[in-house]
């Protein structure tokens, strides 16, 4: 093989990298400066010029997507195929190693991994058997307790509890699921980790086989390494003969919040002999606006190691900003770029929608639907799809229907009432024996007595809190029937009992069904159906529709997170405004607000030749109406890399900034009225319009009215005016 080849492509800093003696080296550059590439160039390298076999080399990416990618690339640069290559996540690595020593590692052969949702129920059950009550033992939090302890290392008898009852307490529920995993052979997340680093610091041998093995190690998105992870990597390679190239970036470190300690890098330098630092500072991703924008915002923050980012490309496009009157509206213009970009001949997959949280997606998920336009959603489920979205939809379905025996399964005892397998078995067994369903099953089995102590208290408040439901809602608005089902079942409570990152999630997400509720416009060919069926049809068809095929061409969305370590040629972040990016949470804990700046940095850099940032000025949040600024994020970006979109007038609201001082008119078609105008309907009164459907006769309009709230009217017989 030419190995010219292996440096023709890259430039010198890059060539320095890939090319260097074998010793320890740390390659530190800002996004899109090729640090991926290079450790690539340097596998191939290191196969071709230093002889190393594959099967000494061991590679870390941070997802199993960008693992496979890696080992595409190399394949391609090398023509041939390397399976006896190790690339992976730290986890998947630390699985492989835990299978092949099993025994040294004390698991037994066939040890199974234990899911975040796995882990959480295991942990319900502990509760339960020590008697504790979860509302002041949150599942969750023990959760996160657990897992927080085994990322820094710590096993119960390492924990100091400075006598606090509380932290005692935790360390025991810690030990007693610790040993239930044990008993039976489960090993959660975090626990890989922590077994792979004792399965070594326990069998010298073990690990000086695997130190004379992997001559070279290899780490990608090495900012984001937690301690125990470092504490691994530092322990493999601190044989004689081992080399370890680690590349990353200080401004992208966005897992703080989960452990990962950007210090890492810092600690590199100290720890390991002798290394190198290479800066590696052209960016070959992004167009000169972009990145312009992206370096002036990064430079907010303090504690940087410093670097600077340029490029050959041209200025590019400029950054446009739209400030949407909504989050409808937001979602409407996203698409409508989406399909001009479409209809220039580019490629949906060339497409990425980014937000800061999972609960956006909903309207957006909605908007494309309504288009046909197909998306894939990474790194998490539809809107429709998830967990406590169909804990909620099971509630309503029970008051649409309660003979629905799929949805009383779901939420007979979620939140937990005390219903047992048995009781449940009992149910169906009934069910099956009268061939009815098992809401007139429970009814029966409660009218015969069937059912005692525990079991049919706990039965009868089920089926007290469904009809409950069914009287309090069937007169109201959908919303509100959405609403009292998810606080009065408990699922609100429930969720937030749990605290924690993902249960601050789900409580978006609850939040969002109700405002899906309340955008909800009832079909026509369903005009016969309640509003509740047919929004409980709505619902499970979105659900239905699968997910864009691999291969088919679809915008890609996910959360920034998600997104790390790729590119797109268009990218649209959406909802970047005070509130929501940086997130309300950000001002409670210091170097929060710098984390979420990272979070932009990383979110802009992922765009390559246009990227839009569109914001809402209100959105529907937490069940209100709330006003927002554009980000600070935003305002930070140098004025001559950003055009705004649209100049809108603001009618009557109070916003100001400096995206919406000019005038002009997001009129809808043809029907002469404008989102934010006030108008005066004969028997509402005053309101302002807030959406709009459809154009021409079948036009209809959303209007917030000043005393009967908010209304969906058709424009022909509404007779509106402008106030
Ligand atoms: N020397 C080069 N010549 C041409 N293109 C390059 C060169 N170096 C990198 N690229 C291209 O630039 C883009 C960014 O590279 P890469 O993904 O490796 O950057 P990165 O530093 O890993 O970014 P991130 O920090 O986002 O992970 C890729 O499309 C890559 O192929
Ligand atoms: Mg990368």
């Amino acid at each position: 093989m030419d190995v010219s080849r292996l440096l023709d492509e890259l430039n010198d800093k890059q060539r320095e990298a890939v090319a260097a003696p074998l010793s320890n080296a740390l390659v530190l550059a800002g996004a899109g400066s090729g640090k991926t590439r290079v450790l690539v160039h340097r596998i191939a390298w290191l196969m071709e010029v230093e002889n190393i076999t594959p099967f000494s080399i061991l590679a870390v990416t941070f997802t199993n997507k960008a693992a496979r990618e890696m080992r595409g690339r190399i394949e391609s640069l090398m023509g041939r195929s390397l399976h006896n290559m190790w690339i992976g996540t730290f986890h998947g690595l630390a699985h492989r190693l835990l299978r092949a020593h099993h025994a040294e590692a004390g698991l037994p052969e066939n040890f199974q991994i234990l899911d975040s949702d796995d882990q959480y129920r295991l942990i319900k059950r502990i509760l339960k058997a020590m008697n504790l009550d979860e509302k002041h033992w949150a599942p969750r939090q023990v959760q996160w307790y657990i897992n927080g302890n085994k990322d820094e290392g710590l096993r119960p008898q390492h924990i100091e509890t400075h006598g606090d009852h509380i932290q005692k307490k935790m360390r025991e529920i810690y030990a007693a699921y610790q040993d239930a995993c044990d008993r039976s052979g489960l090993v959660d997340f975090a626990e890989l980790l922590l077994r792979a680093h004792e399965l070594w610091a326990k069998n010298p041998d073990v690990l000086a086989h695997y130190q004379r093995r992997f001559r070279a190690v290899l780490v990608d998105e090495f900012q984001d390494t937690n301690n125990i992870q470092y504490a691994w990597l530092r322990m493999l390679c601190s044989g004689d003969t081992n080399n370890i190239m680690i590349v990353g970036d200080d401004d992208q470190s966005i897992y703080g919040w989960r452990g990962a300690n950007v210090d890492n890098i810092q600690h590199f330098l100290k720890d390991f002999d002798n290394p190198t630092t290479v800066r590696l500072e052209q960016n070959y991703r992004s167009t000169g606006n972009i990145l312009k924008a992206a370096n002036t915002v990064i430079d907010n923050n303090t504690g940087r190691l410093g670097k600077e980012l340029w490029t050959e490309d041209g200025q590019g496009e400029l950054i446009s900003v739209y400030a949407g009157f909504n989050e409808l509206d937001e979602a409407r213009f996203i698409v409508s770029k989406i399909k001009d970009w479409l209809h220039q001949g580019n490629a949906l997959k060339d497409t990425a929608i980014l937000y800061r949280n999972n609960a956006q997606s909903r309207v957006l998920e909605e908007a494309l639907l309504h288009e046909g336009i197909a998306y894939r959603i990474y790194g998490g489920l539809r809107f429709f799809e998830r967990q406590e979205i169909k804990d909620a939809l099971g509630y309503l379905r029970m008051i649409n229907h309660p003979h629905d025996d799929a949805a009383f399964e779901r939420v007979v005892n979620t939140p937990s009432r005390g219903i047992g397998e048995k009781t449940l078995s009992q149910v169906r067994e009934t069910a099956r024996a009268h061939n009815c369903s098992m809401w007139q099953a429970s009814q029966l089995l409660i009218n015969e007595k069937a059912l005692k102590g525990r079991a049919l208290n706990a039965m009868q408040s089920f089926a007290l809190l469904i009809s409950e439901l069914e009287q309090a809602t069937t007169e109201a608005p959908l919303e509100e029937q959405a609403d009292v089902a998810i606080r009065q079942s408990g699922l609100y409570a429930m969720y937030q009992a749990e605290r924690g990152e993902k249960a601050q999630a789900r409580l978006e997400n609850l939040e969002e069904l109700v405002t899906a509720c309340k955008q909800f416009i009832v079909p026509e060919e369903a005009e016969e159906m309640t509003p509740l069926s047919a929004f409980l049809a709505h619902a499970s068809l979105e659900a239905g529709e699968q997910q864009a095929d691999k291969d088919q061409d679809a915008v890609q969305m996910m959360t920034i997170h998600t997104a790390k370590g790729l590119e797109f040629p268009l990218v649209f972040m959406a909802g970047v405004e005070e509130g929501m990016f940086p997130s309300q949470m950000t001002n409670d804990e210091p170097g929060r607000m710098e984390e979420e700046r990272r979070l932009c940095y990383v979110g802009m850099t992922r765009a390559m030749q246009k990227l839009y940032i569109t914001y809402a000025e209100s959105r529907r949040l937490y069940g209100q109406d709330k006003y927002h600024t554009a980000s600070r994020f935003i305002k930070e970006i140098p004025a001559d890399c950003v055009e705004e979109v649209r100049l809108r007038t603001t009618i009557s609201r109070p916003v100001h900034n400096r995206f919406s001082q000019a005038t002009s008119h997001a009129s809808f078609e043809d029907t002469g009225f404008q989102l934010g105008q006030r108008v005066v309907h004969r028997k509402f009164g005053e309101g302002i319009v807030l959406n709009y459907e459809g154009s021409g006769e079948h036009a209809r309009v959303q209007v917030n009215f000043d005393e009967f709230g908010t209304k969906w009217l058709v424009l022909a017989y509404a007779k509106l005016e402008q106030a």
